[in-house]
């Protein structure tokens, strides 16, 4: 950096992506009749002012004469600035702490709404230059300063008068305002920033035009750069927002989409992504992984990673992470609550009554107490939903290929035979693999009692879904309850027709068993700490592919990983280079699973390029990662 230059930056649509005085009229205006005219008539006095088409100081007062504020309308406001940072200023939260004694923020925009945003950045309070609103006793806004420089025109110029600057000044900002303090020559640089709104008016008075703050250190030759060139997040089917803060909050670029893409789609978005986030229904093929040359992890924000070739994930070195307990409650949940209501035929009786058939009847309805459940599948959610079907008064048999404890009074079967012939209700809680696929089929459904009621919580494939259509249409089964189906749609409000809506006693849900809100909130939060923990240190806890390593934090310049196919005498192959090239091993740590070695390695200095390669020569070498502290 050039000793001694000072940064003045601008808020509105620089700091923040968009203009807060507009935030604030949405959220005050919420319930007003005139909501769409006066949010119309002050953006319209926003974008002249800020064209430099219209007196600043008329402007605001005109835009605060068609708002009514009060204390909550701030609050409201304040969480929702925080979530719209713009991007490049987000991840280069460094920069601001680190010049914090040089940079000023100079804003039209109120303190109130200003300051919580900004603060977290470590700009001084004594460097946040903003109007302030006048309250009466009981909070509610009467106005604001007219007294304060910035409420008044040629307002920022007026007030970089007044602090006097002794250094170099740059003005960054998106404003005629912003620009007309380098013209009034407090100011050496006028930088445009048009990350969030391109005024060509602005941009053309501009010394220099940046599209993102890096922008800044490039055209003012700072030597402070972004700490790394910031990594890529791709993140698909609608995850939850917590996700895409996390990682913005982290330093990385993020893009979130709502649907899954095909592969055509996910091979071309995926050249530069290295962290990939879905859920269930985008399909990661080989084909896939292998042309995704950047990609260091994937995370399934669910359960179930069947949609994944995770053995060739393992060969391109590729780290998969999932949440193998944050939904389970809520499909156990559905699975009860489905459970009752096929028992007592409210499926049925409901959607008469959606079509003005009132059905008063007890014929057939039960109670579950006392009946039959018999789970496929003793795992996270089988053996919860055994406790709370037990808690319901159910008897609770199971079947599971691995030697399962049988909680509360449960009882184990030896034979999936078992399960079905005895059962009251079925439902299936197996995994995704394989040759889970049919698991139950024709026989299957011929062995389970008349009468039965039948639930599929799990994988579609993993029941015949004919053979399921037939017994429906034959009228042995009582009802059924599926979440799961065959080629559900990529995208939420899409069509979808199966045979099943032809029945009445079926409950259809469009694969919403782990979608609540509490689910996906834990889900976000435990998968993208995984993934950032991987990524950023190499920790692998929570990898369903990798061998689990959770690592001390970096203490050392280097922490260099090798990941290999797991056969003997690499360790030692590791190190002898190491020691040949003169690197002091401060810590290693190596885990192995079938596919793969993981050895991580903390040195005492930067690791050369020679180094690196030789690493990455040794045979069955998968890759070789290098994290500075
Ligand atoms: N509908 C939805 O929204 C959701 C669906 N799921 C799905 O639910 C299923 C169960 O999930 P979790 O309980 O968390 O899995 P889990 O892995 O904890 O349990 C699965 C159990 O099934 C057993 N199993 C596998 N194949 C079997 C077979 N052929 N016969 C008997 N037992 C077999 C395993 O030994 C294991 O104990 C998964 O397929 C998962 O993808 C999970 C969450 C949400
Ligand atoms: O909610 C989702 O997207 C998928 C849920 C699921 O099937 C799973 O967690 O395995």
């Amino acid at each position: 950096m050039q000793r001694n230059t000072t940064f003045l930056f601008d808020f509105d649509s620089t700091f923040i992506q968009v203009e807060s005085l507009e935030i604030l009229a949405e959220i005050a205006l919420a319930n007003h009749p005139e909501k769409a005219e006066r949010l119309q008539a002050i953006q319209s006095i926003t974008e002249q002012a800020m064209e430099g088409r219209y007196s600043y100081q008329e402007s605001l007062a005109e835009r605060m004469k068609l708002l009514d504020l009060n204390q909550s309308h701030l609050t409201q406001a304040i969480e929702l600035l925080k979530q719209k940072i713009t991007p490049s200023i987000l991840r280069n939260r460094a920069f601001f702490q680190t010049h914090a004694d040089n940079i000023h923020v100079i804003t039209g925009a109120f303190i109130e709404l200003v300051w919580p945003v900004v603060s977290p950045f470590g700009i001084k309070r004594e460097n946040v230059h903003a109007n302030r609103f006048i309250y009466d006793y009981e909070g509610d806004v009467l106005g604001y300063d007219h007294h304060q420089l910035l409420a008044q025109d040629q307002g920022k110029v007026k007030l970089v008068q007044k602090l006097a600057l002794k250094d170099d000044v740059i003005m960054i900002g998106d404003g005629y305002n912003d620009y007309e303090v380098k013209a009034a020559g407090l100011a050496s640089t006028f930088v445009a920033f048009t990350e969030n709104i391109t005024r060509n008016n602005v941009a053309d008075a501009a010394d220099a035009v940046i599209h993102e703050l890096e922008g800044l250190f490039i055209t003012c030759q700072l030597p402070f750069t972004s700490p790394k060139s910031p990594k890529k997040v791709l993140l698909l089917e609608n995850i939850h927002p917590f996700v895409e803060l996390y990682f913005k909050e982290n330093g990385f670029l993020v893009e979130s989409l709502p649907g899954a893409l095909n592969a055509k789609e996910l091979h071309s978005k995926l050249h530069d992504v290295s962290i990939l986030g879905i859920r269930s229904k985008t399909e990661v093929t080989a084909n896939i992984i292998e042309g995704a040359e950047k990609l260091e992890a994937l995370g399934a924000f669910c359960i179930g990673t069947n949609q994944i070739d995770i053995n060739k994930a393992c060969e391109q070195g590729i780290a998969v992470f999932n949440a193998p307990f944050s939904n389970t409650r809520s499909v156990v949940e559905l699975a009860i609550a489905e459970i009752i209501l096929l028992a007592r035929n409210a499926a049925a009786l409901s959607g008469k009554l959606a079509k003005g058939q009132w059905h008063k009847s007890s014929t057939g309805a039960h109670e579950v107490r006392g009946k039959t459940l018999g789970i496929i599948g003793y795992g996270n959610i089988g053996s919860q939903l055994s406790i709370i079907a037990e808690a319901l008064g159910m008897r609770v048999i199971f079947y599971d290929i691995a030697d399962k404890l049988p909680l509360g009074n449960a009882k184990r079967c030896h034979h999936m035979d078992e399960v079905l012939t005895q059962a009251d209700i079925v439902s299936i809680h197996v995994d995704g693999r394989k040759e889970n696929h049919h698991l139950i089929d024709a026989k299957s459904f011929a062995l389970m009692k008349p009468g039965v009621i039948f639930l599929n919580l799990s994988r579609d494939f993993t029941v015949d879904y004919e053979a399921l259509n037939e017994v429906m249409r034959s009228g042995k089964m009582k009802g059924c309850g599926i979440d799961v189906f065959t080629n559900e749609p990529h995208e939420s409000k899409s069509e979808y027709q199966t045979p099943l809506q032809q029945f009445e006693n079926v409950i259809l849900t469009p694969h919403i068993g782990g979608s609540t809100e509490e689910a996906q909130q834990h889900i976000g939060e435990y998968v993208s700490k995984n993934l950032c923990s991987y990524v950023n240190e190499g920790s692998s806890t929570g990898s369903v592919n990798f061998p689990q390593l959770s690592l001390p934090s970096m203490n050392y310049p280097q922490r260099i990983i090798h990941i290999h196919k797991n056969v003997p005498g690499i360790l030692a192959q590791i190190n002898r280079l190491f020691a040949e090239s003169g690197s002091n091993i401060e810590g290693q740590f190596l885990k192995t699973n079938q596919e793969i070695g993981y050895v991580i390695t903390d040195i005492n200095r930067q690791c050369d390029d020679k180094l690196l390669q030789q690493l990455q020569a040794i045979p069955h070498t998968i890759k070789v990662r290098v994290l500075d502290k």
